[in-house]
């Protein structure tokens, strides 16, 4: 596990931007293709915002093969999609075809089934191993839509669950851990104060990780990257 402490959500988009580019390169240069899947939320956007303004012209983008880690149950044009966030971010650079989006719009369990069937005609046999799967967390601990003590923690012979969470008081599309740990590549972009308690907890605290399923993303052939602004690493002891 790498942990780097980014001076200001700036910095910390300019940084997951770089690597961004840096997995892609890797991954069209040693495979012929770069599948990455987005994380929702707000903090990536500024660096898919930045991907878009200063790394358009790169040629990675016509082998690039984008996917989604969660989604709510809402269709593509609703404010809290997060398919609608990267499309107004950062699609414009992904040749048309290449983006496979989750569709929130559907019952969420045949929205699932229909996603992982994408998966399983895109990446064939097994687990779908992605070369980059990047992610946020909450202030509780949940990534993508794994959120604490829920039934996709249990999740083992899936790719994709409709996942309901009794708190937000919705169900919610989210890749599972066998697919979050299989990646080449995971990188956790966490931003601000309010995920400093949560932040120490993930990397450093003993609590059982059914309470902050974060904790149990370790890619076993892959490489995890924590990218945190300093509020957001306030609570760790350097
Ligand atoms: O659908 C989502 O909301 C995301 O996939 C979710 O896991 C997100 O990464 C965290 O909730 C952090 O969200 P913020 O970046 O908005 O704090």
């Amino acid at each position: 596990m790498n942990l780097r402490v980014c001076e200001n959500p700036e910095e910390l988009a300019r940084t997951a931007a770089e690597e961004f580019a840096a997995q892609a390169e890797r991954a069209v240069g040693e495979r012929g293709r770069f599948a990455a899947a987005l994380a929702g939320g707000s903090t990536p956007r500024a660096a898919y915002e930045l991907l878009a303004r200063e790394y358009k012209d790169r040629s990675f983008w016509e082998r690039t093969h984008i996917f989604f880690g969660d989604e709510r149950a809402v269709p593509p044009e609703h404010e809290e999609s997060n398919y609608r966030m990267a499309r107004e971010a950062l699609l414009e650079c992904v040749p048309v075809g290449r983006v496979y989006r989750m569709r929130g719009e559907l019952p969420p369990e045949e929205a699932a089934a229909a996603y992982e069937a994408e998966l399983r005609e895109f990446f064939g046999e097994g687990v779908p191993r992605l070369d980059l799967i990047l992610l946020g967390i909450g202030a509780d601990g949940h990534t993508a839509s794994l959120f604490p003590e829920t039934s996709a923690l249990e999740v083992h012979d899936r790719f994709v669950v409709a996942n309901p969470v009794l708190k937000l008081g919705a169900t919610r599309l989210t890749l599972t851990l066998p697919v979050l740990n299989a990646a080449r590549a995971v990188i956790f972009l966490v931003s601000g104060e309010e995920k400093a308690a949560a932040l120490r907890e993930i990397l450093r605290g003993g609590e059982d990780p059914r309470k902050y399923p974060a904790k149990l993303v370790r890619p076993a052939g892959g490489e995890l990257l924590w990218l945190a602004d300093r509020a957001a690493a306030g609570e760790l002891k350097e």
